[in-house]
């Protein structure tokens, strides 16, 4: 464990002339995490990385590595090593070469380079190749040769843009095994560019969701899952119904929620801002049980009347779309099990039901980021 690594954005902001690309980032990276930057395309992920990078000008704000202010050094004096989409090795050196190419810079001698590149070789499991040239290998031990290089200058922090992408399904699972697995091993800060929500879930210990230039939600993959802080994230990473709710009648500590047209449930009061009309809540689409026919919500359930427009078979889980009587679309994730035992098929009317704690309720102060205006929550 280096015990270095600790990385913050303070108010960081970039514009590419008077467009804005990154706004207001503030984030703190503890040393010896896995962090993933994760968002879609264009939300200003890579851009991030590389003025963490050093490749590319803060525009306003600060970076600060382990309490050190880096923001206007240069790549080589911040102690980062790059790692690239497309793993940038030199075609015409061998794997032994490429790897000590960073030591050179150093003016090392070359017996000691050698070495040196020879044990980070071992590390990544590619001590066979030393000899070989980057078009004789696979992308996965492309991959491999590219993470071995960045590792060869001791680097308290690697950042990695995309280092996946270029893999098939099957490697890409194998691969992000192993870059967790050195990660831990070496106690290194690892601050991972993705846009895949799997990928982010699989390798971070801290995941941060940003859109449009801006962070959405920074948090441990099941928190970002379980608890969803806006619409945008919650659509994001997927599996996750959108609703919106007016609050009715009040009893002993609960308030009446009414979906319209058919729905309705309570919830404990203490769980909805004061003085709020309108609510926007997320519900997991594996959080949600179906029954045929029409039926009240049972207490401390919430329940929506609709019909199915569409069943998929999925492997572990059966997917069922509904559709409410104005239109609008709830999914539900049913276990194979469980749906053998029902009798349902598209058009069949049926009821949607699921627990009140796993409403996830949108804090309204969250209902004003620009993914809300893009992407409004929907009423059933
Ligand atoms: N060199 C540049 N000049 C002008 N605009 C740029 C430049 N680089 C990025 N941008 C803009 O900044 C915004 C953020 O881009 P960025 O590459 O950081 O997004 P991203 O989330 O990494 O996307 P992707 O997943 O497609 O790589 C985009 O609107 C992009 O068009």
């Amino acid at each position: 464990m280096s015990g270095k690594g600790l990385v913050e954005l303070v108010s960081v902001h970039k514009s590419y002339g008077n467009r804005p690309a990154v706004t207001d980032v503030n984030l703190r990276i503890p040393s010896g995490a896995y962090c993933c930057l994760l968002g879609p395309s264009g939300c200003g992920k890579s851009t991030t990385l590389r003025m963490l990078a050093g490749h590319e000008a803060v525009t306003e704000g600060d970076i600060l590595m382990d309490n050190r202010n880096v923001t206007l050094l240069s790549p080589t004096q911040r102690g980062t090593a790059m790692m690239f989409q497309n793993y940038a090795l030199f075609p015409h050196m061998n794997c032994l070469d490429n790897v000590a190419f960073g030591l050179r810079i150093g003016g090392m001698k070359t017996a000691e380079r050698h070495a040196r590149a020879r044990e980070l070789l071992a590390l990544v499991n590619m001590q066979d190749y030393a000899q070989s040239f980057p078009d004789q290998l696979s992308g996965g031990q492309q991959q491999r040769v590219a993470l071995a290089r960045a590792l060869i200058t001791e680097p308290d922090v690697v950042l990695l843009d995309e280092p996946l992408s270029a893999l098939d399904p099957f490697l890409r699972i194998k691969m992000r095994k192993e870059l967790k697995s050195i990660q831990q091993k070496l106690g290194l800060t690892f601050i991972h560019v993705t846009h895949s929500q799997e990928e982010a879930f699989a390798l971070a210990d801290l995941a941060v969701v940003m859109e449009g230039g801006r962070i959405q939600q920074i948090a441990e993959p099941r928190e970002l899952f379980e608890q969803p802080a806006t619409p945008f994230v919650a659509q994001f990473i997927g599996g996750h119904n959108l609703l919106t709710a007016q609050p009715g009648a009040r009893q002993n500590d609960q308030v009446q929620l009414h979906f319209d047209p058919q729905g309705s449930g309570w919830i404990d009061s203490h769980r909805l801002p004061a003085g709020q009309g309108e609510l926007s809540f997320s519900v997991r689409c594996d959080h949600i049980d179906l029954q045929p026919g029409q039926h009240p919500a049972a207490a401390g359930q919430f329940a929506v009347t609709a019909s199915i427009s569409d069943i998929e078979f999925q492997g572990q889980f059966i997917y069922v779309e509904c559709t409410t009587s104005t239109g609008n679309t709830l999914m539900a994730y049913l276990p194979d099990r469980h749906f053998g035992q029902l009798p349902l098929h598209a058009g069949d009317l049926v009821t949607l039901s699921w627990s009140a704690q796993h409403l996830n309720l949108f804090q309204p102060q969250h209902l004003n980021s620009t993914a809300q205006v893009a992407q409004p929550a929907m009423a059933i």
